[in-house]
């Protein structure tokens, strides 16, 4: 009988019992042991006699990086003519370089889509916090266990009438955003991505160019992916062009901005309040986002839900059992989706 193909799963399994149980019927199963560092993961990988130099499939979670360290140049060209995909549990896939896997033909997935719900409730409750003060009044009843001394020491918040909401990322999850705020009672949703969606798939929100976006927004709301063309697309000049007073929400990846001069701008009265689930040095968070009592942060918790982590898992699993089956995965990155190596697949 043969061999049973290996299977990498790197980071934790939150539902062990859901289809993940499937992989185990038709591979071999590997985890590493929890304080494995990149080192050894190298090395095992070169070891003829390890079951990892013969691995077909990888499961990654975002939490794995502490293990591996990012999928660069260096584990790209590490892994074995074996491996033929790499299963990303979460949209962002920005720990791994994927040029480097394209150029090996290792195909990449993530979970587009699934994560978008949970990711826009999370936004929302940041950006009517951070518009309404709601953190600073809790921060404040926490102090003086006294809601009068509280409520008098937290400033005035606005509401959202009149004010003009501008989209930094128009996808998934952007559109769950919008539809969650219209009922609200916003003014106007203005959006910039790099090409201009079908007039259909705009949803009432006015396509403007990134200047616009940024001169014009009373509240930005960032939702793009963080990418070489994407770091720090928020610093200190472009944060300069926009109006006083504005409020930045972030649920994408904190490197799409410059933290230090999020910090800077938040100080200065410039920026007057932010929402921030992602930060630029996570898992570290830059002590002043934490001080400043206009800020709210929460620490990555975009789609910590059981339902959505499930749905998550089970696209991953999806992707590696369509992987070790068929030999394709079914939600393959934007970046390797129309090279011909993969379509010919
Ligand atoms: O951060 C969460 C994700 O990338 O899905």
């Amino acid at each position: 009988m043969s061999e049973k193909p290996v299977l990498l799963c790197l980071g934790g399994v939150s539902f062990p019992d859901g289809d993940y149980s499937k992989l185990s019927q038709v591979s071999q199963v590997i985890t590493l042991e929890p304080e494995t560092t990149r080192e050894q993961f190298l090395a095992r990988l070169a070891d003829p006699k390890d079951p990892l130099s013969k691995v077909k499939v990888i499961t990654r979670t975002f939490s794995s990086i502490k293990n591996t360290g990012r999928f660069d140049q260096e584990i790209a060209e590490a892994m074995p003519n074996t491996l033929i995909a790499v299963c990303h549990n979460g949209a962002g896939y920005d720990q791994i370089d994927v040029e480097y896997f394209n150029k090996r033909h290792i195909q990449v997935s993530n979970t587009p889509n699934v994560v978008s719900a949970a990711t826009a409730d999370t936004h929302v409750f940041l950006l009517l916090s951070a518009l309404r003060y709601f953190s600073y009044g809790v921060r404040e009843l926490l102090k003086s266990g006294n809601s009068k001394i509280a409520a008098n020491n937290t400033p005035f918040g606005n509401d959202p009438e009149g004010k003009t909401v501008g989209i930094l990322g128009l996808g998934g999850i952007g559109h769950e955003i919008v539809k969650r705020l219209k009922p609200f009672g916003f003014a106007r949703f203005i959006y910039y991505n790099r090409h201009r969606l079908d007039t259909t798939q705009e949803n009432g929100c006015e396509y403007v160019s990134f200047e616009e976006l940024i001169s014009q927004s009373d509240i930005i709301s960032i939702n793009i992916p963080l990418n070489e063309h994407t770091r720090h697309t928020i610093n200190a000049e472009v944060i300069s062009k926009m109006k006083d007073n504005v409020i930045i929400v972030n649920t994408a990846r904190g490197a799409v901005m410059d933290e230090n001069a999020l910090v800077e701008a938040l100080e200065s009265g410039k920026v007057r309040s932010a929402g921030l689930d992602v930060f630029e040095f996570e898992p570290n968070v830059t002590e002043a986002l934490l001080q400043l009592p206009q800020v709210v942060c929460t620490p990555h918790l975009g789609t910590q839900c059981i339902e959505t982590r499930q749905k998550m898992e089970e696209l991953v699993y999806t992707n590696a059992l369509d992987a070790l089956t068929n030999g394709k995965v079914k939600t393959i990155i934007p970046e390797i989706a129309n090279e011909s190596w993969f379509t010919s697949l």
